[in-house]
């Protein structure tokens, strides 16, 4: 097929790909779906609410996770038809990685403040990405409906806060409508077309991929340089191989299959490849005939933070549990993984997340999507030990930390956190962050009312429940951005558990010295809670080194638990019957002991295990 290059740099001049950054619940969904209803992408028939959160949990989770790009078109004023790419970006502070990638594909930014909230802390984090993405932003200050609405204020905030003019921010309410043609024309005349040769070697960026049983691993590329059409035979620079180009085309927003995807366009590529492992997100993709001399650079690779084991409850299943991983892995670039064996669960595998809501949401869709069954163990961070010979060793599962003996000093990763909250909270943040074990580094007045705190903190106390205290004690105002600093020596032990005399690899975890006590006391209570009875008595004990720090019985089983319900109760009893089927099929049989997986994630529901523990 020939293409006739002056038609496609017309083409590209009328191109505009654009992303939708800001802080969490500001309004980018909503503002995504008005942006499709206003150039009729979906019919109103067709247009479930949030149609970019495509995927059952994140309408669920109400949260935004993998980010979707779209083509749409539209007439604008002048009488000309764009191309819109839009590319939706997750706002959670754990996915701020998957934001720089979707913002390596866009010339332009829509930033997004709630006019009520005004900026928050990943409105900036997110704000600064753009910045340094060289993208154009367009500020728009939503929810103008809201009877709280301060857009001159937030106007003012966004100014003296990102530094860039605010004064023709968009005022727009993505409820009402309000905004929604100014934004469309904004996005005309304020976001650059992209630039790029059509006539150079294929060079495109892989910002996303998707395994499809059909059609094989899906690319999500925006193409920098030159064209690629269906027949031609590309090469991933990465690793060398090649593939021919079975379809090429772009969602709106369902898949629309194309002739061609030039530079300047953002789409996807299939190409019959089967190993999901051949692709990795970042990797620039050309011509094996003609290819291109210099890959594109990444962007920023997210390294995972919190580490957790995986095991199948079903031994057989760990193969299934290790395709799964694969294929989610593909979807998923900063999800990492390898495998391990406990003593009490077998086979499984370590897995890297980039916080807690990330391993959640992976967990979910193992057991969703693959419908497997999972104990999940408590999730632990990254330590730098050195031992008393001198070698170094990163230990990220609990269970593999070297005898104490052998230790001569263990080092944590320490995080800046930069917590915005109005004044009056100023006294709870900092009672919180002391509370983790924190040190004070700064404290700065952002306007008259807010405050940036700045603490360095353990990333281990980070992951806990610290984002859920802070909202509580500061009636959700406060918002939270962190970032891993460094690793620094501390005083911290291994707490072992032992079942019925047994330690139980699975359920250590490290902690700092001075809560272990506590620690100790307040699992060893929470596992005799969750452990059910058995036919003998069963001992729980947690113990640093040799020696105890706590102890309880589970007693011995003595009669039908719903002996005690009112026998006529049926919906009662089945209610019970059913509960205690449910939680049958997540136990896991260690030695004599039937261990539920809720007792893998006692160390994190201690109700605020550090309080009072100083
Ligand atoms: N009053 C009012 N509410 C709005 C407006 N825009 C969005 N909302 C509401 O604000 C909440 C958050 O909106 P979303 O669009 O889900 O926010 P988001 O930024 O995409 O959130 P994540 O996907 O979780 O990052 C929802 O309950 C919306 O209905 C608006 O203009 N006015």
């Amino acid at each position: 097929m020939d293409l006739d290059l002056d038609k496609l740099k017309e083409r590209q001049k009328r191109i505009r790909n654009f992303s939708i950054v800001a802080h969490i619940d500001h309004g980018k969904s909503t503002i995504a779906d008005r942006i499709l209803e206003r150039t009729k992408t979906v019919s109103k028939r067709e247009m479930k609410a949030q149609i970019l959160d495509d995927m059952d949990l994140e309408r669920e989770r109400g949260i935004t996770i993998k980010l979707n790009a779209v083509e749409l078109e539209y007439e604008a004023k002048d009488g000309k038809t764009y191309i819109f790419h839009l590319i939706d970006t997750p706002g959670h502070v754990d996915f701020s990685y998957e934001v720089s990638r979707s913002l390596a594909a866009c010339e332009g930014a829509l930033l997004v403040v709630d006019a009520a909230q005004g900026v928050e802390a990943q409105t900036l984090a997110n704000a600064y990405l753009a910045i340094d993405n060289d993208l154009e932003i367009v500020p728009v200050i939503n929810k103008i409906d809201l009877p709280s609405a301060e857009p001159d204020k937030v106007k003012e905030e966004i100014e003296e806060m990102i530094g860039i003019e605010a004064d023709s921010s968009i005022l727009m309410s993505a409820k009402t409508g309000i905004g929604v043609d100014e934004l469309l024309e904004r996005i005309v005349s304020d976001v650059p077309a992209p630039e790029g040769d059509l006539d150079k070697p294929l060079k495109a960026l892989i910002f996303d991929s998707v395994y499809d049983s059909y059609r094989g691993v899906v690319l999500d590329v925006r193409v920098r340089e030159g064209v690629v059409k269906v027949g031609d035979t590309i090469e991933l620079m990465s690793n060398k191989k090649t593939f021919e180009v079975t379809e090429v085309g772009v969602m709106s927003p369902k898949a629309v299959k194309r002739d061609y995807l030039m530079a300047g366009d953002v789409g996807y590529i299939t190409a019959a490849i089967k190993t999901v492992k051949d692709t990795q997100v970042g990797d620039t993709v050309t011509l094996a005939n003609n290819p291109t001399d210099e890959p594109l650079t990444g962007y920023r690779k997210s390294t995972p933070m919190v580490y957790a084991g995986l095991y199948p409850v079903d031994n057989a299943k760990y193969e299934d549990l290790h395709e799964a991983l694969d294929k989610l892995q593909l979807n998923d670039a900063a999800l990492e993984y390898e495998p391990e064996t406990s003593q009490a669960l077998g086979f499984g595998f370590r897995v890297g997340f980039l916080g807690l809501l990330h391993m959640d949401v992976v967990q979910e869709r193992l057991e969703r999507d693959f419908n497997l069954e999972l104990i999940t163990t408590s999730p632990s961070v990254d330590y730098h030990v050195t031992t008393t010979d001198g070698t170094e060793v990163i230990v990220d599962n609990p269970a593999e930390l070297p005898d104490a003996s052998e230790i001569k000093e263990i080092r944590e990763p320490f995080v800046r956190a930069e917590i915005m909250v109005p004044e009056d909270f100023v006294g709870p943040v900092m009672e919180l962050c002391q509370h983790k074990r924190g040190e004070f580094v700064t404290m700065d007045y952002l306007d008259k009312y807010r405050v940036n705190v700045v603490y360095k903190l353990p990333l281990l106390e980070i992951i806990f429940d610290f984002f859920d205290d802070l909202k509580s004690s500061t009636k959700g105002y406060a918002s939270l951005d962190y970032d891993v600093e460094d690793y620094e020596p501390s005083e911290l032990v291994k707490m072992d558990i032992l079942l019925n005399g047994e330690p139980i690899d699975a359920l250590s975890f490290i902690v700092h010295k001075d809560f272990a006590q506590k620690r100790g006391r307040d699992i060893v209570a929470k596992l005799k809670e969750v452990i059910p009875r058995q036919m003998f008595e069963i001992p729980i004990q947690a113990a640093v080194g040799n020696k105890i720090v706590a102890r309880s019985n589970v007693k011995a089983y003595r009669k039908d638990v719903t002996a005690k319900l009112y026998g006529g109760d049926r919906t009662r009893r089945d209610k019970l019957l059913n509960k205690q089927k449910e939680g049958k099929k997540r136990m896991k049989e260690i030695g004599k002991v039937s261990v539920p997986q809720e007792a893998f994630m006692a160390v994190l529901n201690l109700n605020r295990g550090n309080e009072d523990s100083k």
